[in-house]
């Protein structure tokens, strides 16, 4: 069905992100914002949607998606959140920006 078929794009869309070659710049994102872990205790003042790709994932398995708009919002939300959050000169925000591009290049295949 038309809907299986635009999920299976979402599967390898996230399944590329996860690719231990982009571990490096991807690493941020993969598991949820720990604020505590972080030293950064405001997060949750700033960030009031917090998303990750392992959320994203777990929410593509329990079919929360009905669409694929609504999981590339999820996954547009997770780098406005970085980009929100971090400023535009840091590594993680630069780590963001290149993970994005590559999600990009992928969502458009
Ligand atoms: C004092 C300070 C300043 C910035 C950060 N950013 C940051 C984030 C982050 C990712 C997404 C996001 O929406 C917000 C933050 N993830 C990290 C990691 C994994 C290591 C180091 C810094 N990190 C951490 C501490």
């Amino acid at each position: 069905k038309k809907n299986d078929m635009q999920l299976k794009f979402c599967v390898q869309a996230l399944k590329e992100l996860k690719k231990t070659k982009y571990s490096n710049i991807a690493y941020p994102f993969l598991s949820p914002v720990d604020p505590v872990k972080l030293g950064i205790p405001h997060y949750p003042k700033v960030i009031k949607n917090p998303m990750d790709i392992s959320t994203i994932e777990k929410k593509l398995n329990n079919a929360e998606y009905n669409h694929a708009d609504e999981f590339e919002a999820d996954v547009r939300l997770m780098f406005r959140n970085c980009y929100t959050f971090n400023g535009p000169e840091s590594d993680v925000y630069i780590m963001g920006r290149a993970l994005e591009k590559i999600f990009d290049e992928k969502w458009a295949e």
